[in-house]
């Protein structure tokens, strides 16, 4: 579902409230309370579910009270913003900040603290309007059974949470199975754990001294059913992941082989994780003694593909519903699955009732990305602790024995020590990510906003050549890692399309797609095809919102115009050879997912399809029949998770305070594995963003804790 922002010239409402001077003497009723969150409605600060949802309620339950009602419409509200729960709390004052409200909609005459005025202030007043036994609109999760109303009260006295139903019961399973997961201790042969993991990591000669995180996320992985390796990009997630794999089969027991799947959120995350994976078993099988019997290379051809987590619960077209649940579970031992923090709670709820209590799952990802579009934070939620990690002095105990690895002291709980936080490791140094645009993101995942924009002027010393942010129309250093371009218009970013011979731009596979092959030569065709693909894939940019000239709406037209104006394009109504798609619904029967992206090429008799590259697999998919697509010369931050570019260019919207965050700004920057470019349309916009961490409020910690 998504969020329209609240415009900031609001329509002229047409919902009577001229009894909203007589109100004091009144006291508001339920009826009137519906009003007020209709006029909310046609003011475009709610969506029509949001206001739907409390006139629903009332129906349902007559004595229903203006507190239900409110609670309900912003609960509403808060789920299409990704969050899973209300904390009751935050109702105790006007929620402003949490709404984001522009001033006529907070401080007006019909406004959020005018309609505050007539609701409780304190906690317990609002319980007690949620609570009553006879309710049929809200029951308390405690109550089993309950009558099936749509508000469940969870949480504790002290910190109640307002869920919707379905929401309330998806973090019950996920939450429950998670621990039940990370809790059933298994056996592990320690003295045969240790020398392979000993085969498989080799002290580093740089450090050797220091702590192995990779080797000690292995040897967690092997107590429980459940393990998260967390980090930032680089710091070798899929490499530990590798060797976990290897060290699982070389303990398995003999008889029926070791079935492993491997799945992302998206395509393209899965392609990259089925790679990486492969290429980090193929170069262990050397460290593997002959004679062992760890035949690696067999490991490899049997995982078979990695697919999306839909293509992997088996998404059926129209519906909610997989083929794959508890009643027909995967047929798998070990699940791995990477960009975690993409998988929201729905999800990953399907994931674990699909999943045979038997097989283990193993996470991994970037707690410090976005977290999805959809409601819930599954991979934050579970890294709450990861950086402190807060091991209990028995995990150290098995770290040293079975990796022979000292925790270091500052990473150990004298205190309670989570029982999910035993199960998860966080990889602390980037393989990748060490020049300028390491420093970038490392300076706002800290929310350190002054060096971030150090970094961004070149006032660091570090050893990749840098910026020295120019004002735009000024001569930029091209082939800098950094370049940041502020003030800056549409047409800095169009001009950035167009490129320049030092950085990846579009006019590389709009070239390379002009060099069609002559003749119908199949191979010849497909390699044409992967080429131009992996020209496109070489740049991206990012941007924060759809509408408007800084979003993808606008940007895209611009930046396609500008193309076409250069010559590089031949725009020829929707389906023209260059267009570059991006999927927007899943398609289970096309076998295209949410977020694919393909570009548009003729085959080899001419006709245009749309191209999709998965490592090196080609797929085409007819453009008649794919309705859902969007052009993606420029695509939002959220959707670019689980990919990378070598030249990324991430756009801040002017005044786009509301939707910026840190986590948006650490991701965009995170998705350049060579070159990073910031447009701001405004100076200031980047430390706006650092300024904003996002949090979703969620009760699923409450589980484990
Ligand atoms: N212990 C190690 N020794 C040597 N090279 C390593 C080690 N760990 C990781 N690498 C290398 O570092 C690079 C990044 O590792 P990897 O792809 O596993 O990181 P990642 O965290 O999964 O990255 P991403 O964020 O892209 O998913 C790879 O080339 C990998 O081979």
């Amino acid at each position: 579902m998504s969020f329209k922002k609240p415009s900031r010239t609001m329509s002229v409402p047409t919902t009577q409230m001229d009894w909203l001077n007589d109100l004091p003497a009144q006291g508001l009723s339920a009826p009137q309370t519906l009003q007020w969150l209709q006029l909310w409605t046609e003011q475009g600060l709610l969506r029509h579910i949001d206001s739907a949802l409390a006139a629903q309620l009332l129906r349902l339950d007559g004595q229903a009270s203006p507190a239900l009602l409110v609670a309900a419409a912003i609960l509403a509200q808060m789920e299409g913003r990704g969050h899973t729960c209300l904390p009751l709390a935050d109702l105790c004052a006007p929620p402003v900040a949490m709404l984001g409200w522009p001033t006529v909609a907070v401080d007006g005459p019909q406004g959020l603290r005018a309609l505050w005025a007539h609701l409780p202030a304190m906690l317990a007043d609002w319980q007690a309007a949620l609570q009553s036994n006879t309710s049929r609109a809200c029951s308390r999760l405690s109550d089993a059974p309950d009558q099936g109303q749509p508000l469940v009260l969870g949480g504790t006295a002290h910190a109640p949470l307002l869920y919707l139903r379905r929401y309330a019961g998806y973090e019950k399973r996920v939450g429950q199975g998670l621990l039940q997961r990370a809790s059933e201790p298994l056996p592990v042969p320690e003295a045969v754990a240790r020398q392979w993991l000993d085969r498989f990591f080799v002290p580093s000669t740089e450090a050797p001294a220091d702590t192995d995180w990779q080797k000690v996320a292995c040897a967690v992985a092997l107590r429980a059913r459940l393990s998260v390796i967390t980090g930032g990009p680089g710091t070798g997630k899929t490499y530990a992941a590798a060797r976990l794999l290897a060290l699982l089969l070389a303990l398995h027991e003999e008889g029926s082989p070791l079935r492993v799947a491997l799945a992302a959120p998206t395509g393209k995350a899965a392609a990259r994780l089925k790679q990486s994976i492969d290429n980090a078993l193929t170069s262990l099988q050397d460290q593997v003694p002959e004679g062992s019997g760890l035949d690696l290379n067999t490991l490899i051809a049997r995982m078979g593909p990695a697919r999306t987590l839909h293509s992997l619960l088996g998404a059926r077209p129209d519906t909610r519903q997989f083929r794959h649940h508890a009643a027909n579970p995967l047929d798998v031992d070990v699940l791995i699955v990477d960009e975690a923090s993409m998988v929201h709670l729905e999800m990953m709820d399907a994931l674990l009732q699909a999943l045979p209590a038997t097989a283990r799952l193993v996470l991994l990802g970037d707690k410090d990305q976005l977290a999805s579009v959809e409601a819930g934070a599954v991979l934050g939620d579970l890294c709450r602790d990861a950086a402190a990690a807060r091991y209990s002095a028995d995990t150290a105990q098995f770290v040293q024995t079975v990796a022979g690895q000292t925790l270091p002291a500052e990473y150990r709980s004298a205190g309670a020590a989570p029982l999910l936080a035993q199960q998860t490791v966080m990889l602390r140094q980037s393989r990748r990510f060490k020049g300028a645009i390491g420093q970038l993101a490392l300076a706002v995942n800290r929310g350190d906003t002054h060096a971030a924009r150090a970094v961004l002027s070149g006032a660091l010393v570090d050893d990749s050549p840098r910026s020295r942010t120019p004002a735009e129309g000024g001569t930029p250093h091209e082939a800098s890692a950094l370049l940041a371009l502020q003030p800056a218009s549409p047409q800095a970013v169009c001009a950035l399309a167009l490129g320049s011979s030092a950085k990846p731009s579009y006019a590389d596979y709009l070239r390379l797609m002009q060099q069609v092959p002559s003749g119908q030569d199949a191979e010849t065709h497909a390699n044409w095809v992967r080429s131009v693909l992996k020209a496109f894939e070489r740049f991206r940019i990012l941007c924060a919102v759809h509408q408007g000239e800084w979003g993808t709406q606008g940007l895209n037209a611009a930046v396609q115009k500008a193309l076409a104006d250069e010559g590089l394009l031949k725009v020829t109504g929707e389906w023209f050879a260059g267009r570059p798609v991006m999927v927007t619904r899943n398609d289970a029967q096309l076998g295209v997912f949410n977020g694919d992206v393909g570009v548009v090429l003729p085959n080899t008799e001419g006709t245009l399809k749309v191209w999709f590259l998965d490592g090196e697999t080609l797929r085409s998919v007819s453009v008649m029949r794919l309705a859902q697509v969007e052009t993606a010369f420029v695509m939002t931050v959220h959707k670019s998770q689980g990919s990378e570019f070598e030249h990324t260019a991430l756009v801040l919207p002017p005044g786009g305070a509301e939707v910026l965050s840190c986590e948006l700004a650490y991701t965009g920057i995170t998705r350049a594995r060579e070159q990073f470019t910031l447009i701001e349309a405004e100076a200031g916009l980047l430390e706006a963003a650092i300024d904003r961490p996002s949090v979703r409020a969620s009760g699923l910690a409450q589980w484990w804790l």
